[in-house]
């Protein structure tokens, strides 16, 4: 199935990659692999948890994402914050595009209303999901086929940060549902060579767990 391309900000892109450096957003523990929530064994860790507490870097984020949506989804009726990482960023977009704002949870919670979606949406509802990083997509697909579920229509997933996984392109395009981000995994080690914040070790562990992630760490 062919999904419709999304236009980025190639300059915005190493923007936020050294934002994400500087605030030391991105972690390397190469002799310490991270687990994802996927299960994968990783030697970086991209924590956009942490954009938060950095008023410049959260509007850059926010300006940004607002920007993505104006250019390829000027139609959204709905912005969805994938719970929990995007929740405050599809906060801040929805409030700088005067739209209404839903969260998704990861699963429907067990007592109270037992909603999965929060905040109202209505059948029909072009709906924008935001979430902070994409790594195999399997999160923020979810979010996005709940959001259809309910009745309402994901127009497409925005993000801050992927890994560039063709796990996660073939998920999305499989679903006919386009994705993007701000910035990607190939720019922020650009651009973090070209600041020597990594050095050549660093490169090539990445590069290594890069060909095969999924044996990395056993
Ligand atoms: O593309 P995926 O393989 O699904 O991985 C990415 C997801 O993992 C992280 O969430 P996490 O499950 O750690 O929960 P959180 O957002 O509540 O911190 C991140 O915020 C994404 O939602
Ligand atoms: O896949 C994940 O769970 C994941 C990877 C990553 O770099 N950062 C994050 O918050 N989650």
């Amino acid at each position: 199935m062919s999904t419709k391309t999304i236009v980025t900000n190639p300059q915005l892109a190493e923007q936020v990659a050294a934002a994400l450096l500087h605030i030391q957003a991105v972690a390397l523990r190469p002799n310490q692999p991270f687990t994802w929530t996927s299960g994968l064994k990783s030697p970086i860790y991209c924590d956009n948890r942490i954009t938060i507490s950095y008023p410049e870097v959260r509007e850059l984020i926010a300006d940004g994402l607002v920007a993505l949506i104006r250019e390829n989804f000027p139609d959204a009726e709905v912005i969805a914050g994938a719970a929990t990482g995007g929740i405050p960023h599809a906060a801040w977009v929805a409030q700088k595009l005067n739209l209404p704002m839903v969260y998704v949870r990861d699963k429907a919670k067990g007592h109270g209303k037992e909603n999965l979606i929060e905040g109202y949406i209505q059948p029909g509802q072009k709906t924008v999901v935001i979430e902070d990083l994409i790594s195999t997509g399997g999160s923020s697909l979810k979010v996005a086929l709940a959001v259809n579920d309910a009745g309402a229509q994901a127009l497409g997933v925005l993000g801050i940060f992927s890994y560039q996984f063709e796990k996660a392109s073939e998920a999305f395009a499989g679903a006919g549902i386009p994705f993007e981000t701000l910035t990607n995994y190939s720019i922020l080690i650009d651009v973090a060579l070209k600041q020597g914040s990594i050095q050549q070790a660093d490169l090539e562990a990445l590069k290594a767990w890069r060909l095969n992630p999924s044996e990395f760490g056993k």
